[in-house]
């Protein structure tokens, strides 16, 4: 049997379904031939480890609590069954990843998968991949900060994967390396990359508040923790980001134009997630509200859209043709078209669910799975 020890970062929507999914999928895995050891599990203040990490990693009546734990917004250090684990807390979390990661990622290997929303699991994912560690990201931002700390996590392509950076669980990164290692040069991809802007999108088109919209969406599990990385368009630019520079382009987020659905005064500065929900957002119903009537007097219909060309790399609001797939698009659904030489007249299309939590860990779970070979 081939073990994969691994240690999940984060364990909100994404995370405890990813668990959840691992815990369910063991006879099929067997059958694989492959056991997925989960051998530490952390949130934003706690780091739950195996003590026993070298043959045993965490049991699965542990991790359902993790997740009935972190589910009802307890503490881990709440979880019950002391022996079978440690709890690390605060700075010596940082401190025990990195120690773990030097005891078995030369020796067994290690995979850290990322579902966490922060930017600050970045240190730890540089230290881990001097220990042979391999790393699977569903946070976009390890990706998305400077062009060191990129080049350095992918500088070995084989022991990284982040399907569900793009697209969650749809085959984005996939296609688009099969593509561009066949040598077939990708010069144009325009697409709508954001579950939750496609689904504000189309639902305010039927006539709902984007207000209600948002606050739907955040608990259908496609936002990020704060909605506004969705409505300032961030989010999309990380994706395009993380794209252009498969590509191959140089180019950071401040390259990137970027238009937001909010003015700087509901920032993250200015006002919490709580009080933009509550009261700013119903602020700019009345704006959307308008332009959306103003796109379906051309026949138009408003779509979130990213294009990335050459070296033009931007996301923002389009009136699109109500009957183009852009604008047929419904829901939290994604479309993307690739046009490269061999798709060159007619793009390559990949179209289907853009976000949410199952989907996501589903891209997560596979994206383990497909580095199997690393493992012995
Ligand atoms: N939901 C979706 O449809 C998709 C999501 N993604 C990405 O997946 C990731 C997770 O999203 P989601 O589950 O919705 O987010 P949540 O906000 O539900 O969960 C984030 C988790 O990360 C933890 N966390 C925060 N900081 C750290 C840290 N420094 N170290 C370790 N863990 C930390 C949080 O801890 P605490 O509980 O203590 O706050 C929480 O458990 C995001 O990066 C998102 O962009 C990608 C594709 C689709
Ligand atoms: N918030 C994101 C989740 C996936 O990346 C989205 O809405 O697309």
């Amino acid at each position: 049997m081939k073990n994969i020890p691994l240690i999940l970062m984060g364990v909100g929507g994404v995370g405890r379904q990813l668990l959840q999914h691992i815990v369910s999928c063991r006879s099929l895995h067997a059958k694989l031939g492959i056991h997925l050891r989960v051998v530490g599990v952390c949130d934003s203040k706690s780091l739950v480890v195996a003590s026993d990490m070298f043959s045993m990693g965490i049991g699965d009546d542990i991790l359902l609590e993790v997740c009935r734990v972190k589910l009802d917004g307890s503490s881990l250090s709440t979880l019950s069954g002391s022996g079978e684990f440690q709890i690390f807390m605060n700075s010596e979390m940082m401190k025990k990843m990195i120690d773990v990661a030097a005891l078995l990622g030369k020796s067994t290997g290690l995979a850290f998968v990322d579902c966490s929303a922060s930017s600050e699991t970045i240190g730890v994912l540089n230290q881990v991949v001097d220990s042979d560690c391999c790393i699977v990201l569903a946070n976009k931002k390890p990706l998305t900060s400077t062009m060191e700390d990129y080049n350095k996590l992918v500088s070995h392509p084989r022991r990284i994967r982040h399907e569900s950076t793009v697209g969650a669980g749809l085959p984005v990164i996939a296609s688009l390396n099969r593509i561009l290692s066949s040598g077939d040069p990708v010069h144009r991809i325009i697409g709508s990359l954001s579950g939750t802007l496609g689904y504000v999108m189309s639902e305010v088109e039927d006539g709902k508040p984007l207000s209600q919209v948002v606050k739907s969406a955040k608990s259908l599990g496609y936002t990020e923790p704060d909605p506004r990385d969705d409505l300032s368009g961030m989010d999309v630019a990380r994706k395009a980001l993380i794209l252009a520079r498969l590509l191959g382009s140089h180019i950071n987020l401040d390259s990137i134009k970027i238009e937001s659905l909010y003015p700087e005064e509901m920032g993250s500065s200015v006002m919490s997630t709580e009080e933009f929900l509550g009261c700013g957002i119903s602020l700019l119903d009345k704006n959307i509200r308008e332009r959306v009537y103003q796109a379906s007097l051309n026949g138009k219909v408003l779509r979130y859209v990213c294009v990335i060309e050459g070296s033009r790399c931007e996301v923002g609001i389009q009136e699109v043709p109500k009957n183009s797939p852009l604008g047929r698009l419904r829901g939290s659904d994604n479309v993307l078209e690739i046009y490269s030489r061999c798709y060159s007249e007619q793009p390559l299309v990949i179209q289907g669910a853009g976000a949410g939590n199952d989907t996501t860990a589903c891209g997560v779970l596979a994206d383990i799975i497909d580095i199997q070979d690393l493992f012995s």
